[in-house]
């Protein structure tokens, strides 16, 4: 594998501090932002470092939990459950080398809560961190509705957490670790494959030391997976949260922000990060019902649902044709394990 091309790009560092005095600002500084890279990262959040440290935590207990005690919560298509090594982004034909559990707040999660006996509080403390990644979101999403000439709840009305039907999604993710004495790893190893985020933005807590995530803009048009060929790994502080448009708020902002393509780098140049690595993705996802359409009316009117599964159409149709490109037969494609069509990132 020929070395990474980088380039440098500065994602720029927003601070959320006296949020309500500071509002015309700070959407302006989201809105360049959104309109540049689409990535950036949030600092003078109400969420404090020992609350992401205890989250994460929580979330390496979940993971240490023997296989079988995990399976008993299993990913469904309702975008709920823990999956490992199943995976498959149209980039890479291949697996992601990983394991996450998708969480939600309203009734996809009935049983899909690990159970109180094999993990003792792991259910409230993960509802408590959902709820305060929310606040941190419905602020962005005042900001941004502000920002496109929308009232200031338009999307905070329709990702409105005490619907039993909410559809947004705390994603806890565990990427294995990587033997750096054990020669190349095989060019099918992907730790998280480059995609978009389908969904409208998403919060990305992320451990200091445990780097990997990085960026290749050069997407025009939500429609298409075009990204260029130069990467740049995101930088972030301690306790700061890097944020990323989705394709969702891409296609309501008639392309006006990006959603732009990402990965998790397999770690294959002496600096990059061998060991285990954790990371936590809070995707805002609207309600089934919502109407989209942005103010340029660029796209027709679709629903939340509609939405969704248009974007998972092209996902697949992007991935069989990548199958096609990479010779794999359909055996082949069923003796991987079952694609989960993970509704927040492609
Ligand atoms: O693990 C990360 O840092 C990124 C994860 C991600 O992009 C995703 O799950 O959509
Ligand atoms: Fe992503």
């Amino acid at each position: 594998m020929g070395a990474t091309k980088y380039a440098n790009r500065s994602i720029p560092r927003i601070s959320l501090a006296h949020f309500g005095d500071r509002i015309d600002e700070i959407t302006s500084q989201l809105i360049k932002a959104a309109e540049t890279d689409g990535f950036f990262s949030l600092t003078d959040t109400e969420i404090s470092i020992p609350e992401i440290d205890a989250i994460f935590a929580t979330s390496e207990s979940f993971f240490a939990l023997p296989d079988d005690v995990k399976a008993t919560v299993p990913f469904t298509h309702k975008n709920v459950g823990w999956e490992k090594k199943s995976q498959i982004r149209p980039s890479t034909g291949f697996p992601d080398q990983k394991e996450s559990y998708q969480l939600q707040f309203g009734e996809n999660m009935n049983d899909k809560w690990v159970a109180e006996d094999a993990l003792p509080g792991f259910k409230p403390s993960a509802q408590t961190f959902m709820k305060k990644a929310q606040g941190v979101s419905e602020k962005l999403m005042t900001c941004f509705a502000r920002g496109l000439g929308f009232p200031d709840d338009y999307f905070v009305q329709v990702h409105d957490v005490s619907r039993p039907d909410c559809q947004s999604v705390l994603r806890l993710l565990h990427y294995f670790e990587v033997d750096k004495a054990g020669g190349p790893m095989p060019e099918s190893f992907y730790r998280a494959g480059a995609h978009a985020d389908w969904d409208l933005l998403t919060l990305l807590f992320q451990r200091s030391g445990e780097s990997g995530l990085e960026i290749c803009p050069g997407r025009e048009v939500v429609t298409s997976f075009g990204m260029g060929d130069t990467w740049t790994k995101v930088d972030f502080k301690p306790g700061d949260i890097v944020c990323n448009i989705g394709d969702l708020l891409m296609s309501w902002s008639d392309d006006r922000f990006k959603s732009t393509f990402h990965r998790v780098k397999a770690p294959s140049e002496p600096d990059d990060y061998y060991g285990p690595r954790y990371s936590i993705a809070f995707f805002n996802q609207p309600c089934l019902d919502c109407t989209i359409q942005g103010p340029l009316k660029r796209y027709p009117e679709v629903t939340g649902a509609q939405f969704t599964k248009a974007a998972m159409d092209r996902n697949y149709a992007a991935l069989q044709a990548k199958k096609k490109e990479l010779g794999q037969t359909e055996s082949m494609a069923t003796a991987t394990p079952a694609v989960p069509q993970v509704a927040a990132s492609a």
